[in-house]
This record gives structure tokens, sequence and C-alpha cells, in this order.
């Protein structure tokens, strides 16, 4: 409850503080010069996916000139068709992904030359059905989400081999029922994430074994209510995200304490300027921030839009974009 005698609200750590976190989100946003934003110059398109889901997510993505973002976004193109991260820099599948997400969002993937897009992406699938991430070559299986999702929202996944791709995927599953960067990597809630997701979008999940991977994703809830990546480290905003996305896409979410997630989370606001961090009391950013509400999201969390686990788009965005309404 706001405290009028102390002349600003006395927000209690009990709940979402829509208000400052909105005020964050657009001053990152404005600050150019500031060493954060220098440092992430050339992931600028990811902290503008991040920002901009944050605050669709909180009802405020009308605080933002849609058109500045969109003229800013499409400086962003390369010639291959694949988006970088800042302009003038060179593309990458990553930024490609959170370009067309952008776009998403503000109901304008109609501005796309889709079949540039679509090329760019299908020619970075390689023999064995894996994807790289831009011309030189890395191999993950981030990439092959990316490729999924990006195509899957731009309706045209039958542009590159399925089925290769998932056979990939499913080359990269681990004893644990998890997922690593490549075949015999160390599952990571990240890498799991990712390939889960791209098996969802492409109707795969029957691949999955659920009982397993939902216990090795469960085990991640350490004594704080936080979730981890890895057995033995530390609790983690962010994996708000990767365990409990994943977590509901297996229909395994209730075997983790939901409300003890949600204090962590909560726990972890800047209740003066704005913001989350990736655990209590330190320094927050966008990433943490958008990551943080998108959990609570998941969980259901009063006054939040819905947000779909496998796409991490609004649902109401996701239902515009298949079903046209
Ligand atoms: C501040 O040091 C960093 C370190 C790395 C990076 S990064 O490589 O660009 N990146 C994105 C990222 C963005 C921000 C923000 N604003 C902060 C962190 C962070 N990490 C690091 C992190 C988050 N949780 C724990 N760790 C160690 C993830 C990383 C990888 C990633 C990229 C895209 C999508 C998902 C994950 C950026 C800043
Ligand atoms: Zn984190």
């Amino acid at each position: 409850m706001a405290d009028a005698s102390f002349g600003f609200s006395t927000l209690q750590m009990g709940e979402l503080a829509i208000g400052k976190h909105v005020h964050y989100i657009l001053s990152v946003e404005k600050k150019k010069d500031s060493f954060e934003s220098v440092v992430m110059d050339h992931l600028r398109m990811n902290g503008a996916y991040w920002g901009l889901t944050t605050l669709d997510l909180l009802g405020k993505l009308d605080s933002v000139n849609a058109d500045e973002v969109l003229s800013w976004i499409m400086a962003c193109q390369h010639e291959s068709g694949g988006f970088s991260g800042n302009i003038g820099h060179d593309p990458h599948i990553l930024y490609t992904l959170s370009a067309v997400q952008v776009l998403a969002l503000f109901n304008k993937l109609d501005v796309l030359d889709i079949d540039k897009v679509a090329t760019y992406i299908t020619g970075l699938q390689n023999e064995d059905g894996s994807f790289s991430g831009d011309m030189w070559g890395e191999v993950d299986t981030r990439f092959s989400y990316i490729a999924i999702c990006c195509l899957s929202i731009l309706r045209c996944l039958d542009k590159i081999n399925v089925e290769k791709a998932v056979s990939y995927i499913l080359s990269c599953k681990n004893l644990d029922g998890g997922f690593g960067c490549t075949p015999g990597g160390e599952s990571h809630a990240g890498q799991i994430f990712c390939c889960v997701g791209a098996l969802a979008i492409t109707g795969s999940l029957h691949h999955v074994d659920k009982d397993l991977l939902g216990w090795w994703l469960c085990e991640r809830q350490v004594k704080s209510g936080g979730l981890n990546g890895r057995p033995e480290k530390l609790p983690d905003v962010c994996y708000s995200w990767w365990v409990l996305s994943s977590l509901i896409m297996i229909d395994r979410v209730h075997w983790i304490d939901k409300e003890k997630l949600v204090k962590f989370i909560l726990d972890c606001q800047d209740l003066e300027n704005g913001g989350i961090s990736d655990r209590p009391d330190d320094a927050v950013d966008v990433f943490h921030t958008y990551f943080g509400v998108a959990g609570l999201s998941l969980l259901e969390y009063p006054g939040l839009k819905a947000v779909d686990p496998a796409y991490a788009l609004p649902v109401d965005v996701v239902n515009r974009i298949f079903f046209g309404r």
C-alpha cells in the first residue's frame, strides 16, 4: 500500500513494482552513452526484444514510439536478409530472431521481405540438420531453437529440413534427460529450454522422457525458492525462465514450489529505481528484468499478460500470428 506520510509510495517487497520497472526500461532505452549501453551496443537488438517484451507483458508497449523502433530495426537488416545487433554490425541468427520478435510485438511482420529472412536462416542449416549462428560456423542447439522459432513465426518452417533439425537436437539428449550445446555436451537449463522449445514448436515432444527431464529440472529449485542452471550452482532469476518454461512445456510445473519462486523473483527487485537483478541485492539489468517479469507471467502473477513458454512472446501476439486475431 502507498504510504503518503513519507511523500513516496513504500512498496512492500511482496509485490511487483510495475511502475518502477516501466520507468527503468524506458530510461535504459533512452540512455545512449552509459557504460551499460556501450557494453551492450553490439547486442542492442537483443536488448530491444528484452525491454519491449517486458513493457508489453506489463501492458505498457504503447509508451514507446513504434515508428522510431521499427525504422531502427530495419536499418539493422543486412543485404543477406539477416539482422545485426546494431546498425553497421554483422548479421547473426541471434539478432534476426530478436528483430522478428519485436516486429511481431508491434504487429508489423508485413514490413518484412519474408523470403529474404527465410533464405538467410535456411542458409545456416548444416548437412547434419544442425544450425550455425552466422557465416563463421559456430554450431549450438541455441541456434536450432532460434531458426525453428523464427521461421515458425514467419510461417515458413517448411523451408528447412525439420526432420533433420529434430534428429540433430535429439542427438544432443543426455542420459540425465537433459540437453547440451552439441552431442555429448553437459545438460544446462538454457540448452534444455532451446531443445524443448524447438521440439514443442515442431510437435516432437513425444521424444522427451518427461519424468526423467522433469526430475532434473525440478531439482534446480534451491532452499531460497530460486532456480539454478545446473546442480550445485547459485540460483539466478533468468533460470526462472529457462527451467520454468521447460517444465510447463513438458507439463511438470507442479513439481516445483511456485509461491517460493515468486517470492525469490520479487526479492530481486530494485524498489527505488526499478529493474530486477539475477539474485537479491545485485545490480539490475534489462535481461534479468525481462526474464523475471516473464517468469512471473508463467507463474500467473496478477496484472501481467500471459506469455507463451515456447515462443517467449505474449500469448495474444502468438494468437495474432497463427490465428490472425
Ligand atoms: C554483464 O555481463 C554480460 C555477460 C554476458 C552477456 S551476453 O552474452 O550478451 N548474454 C546476455 C546477458 C545480458 C545481460 C544484460 N543486460 C546480462 C547478462 C547476460 N548473460 C550473462 C548471464 C545471465 N545470467 C547469468 N549470466 C552469466 C547471458 C548472456 C548469454 C545469452 C545471450 C542471449 C540470450 C540468452 C543468454 C551480456 C552481459
Ligand atoms: Zn542470469
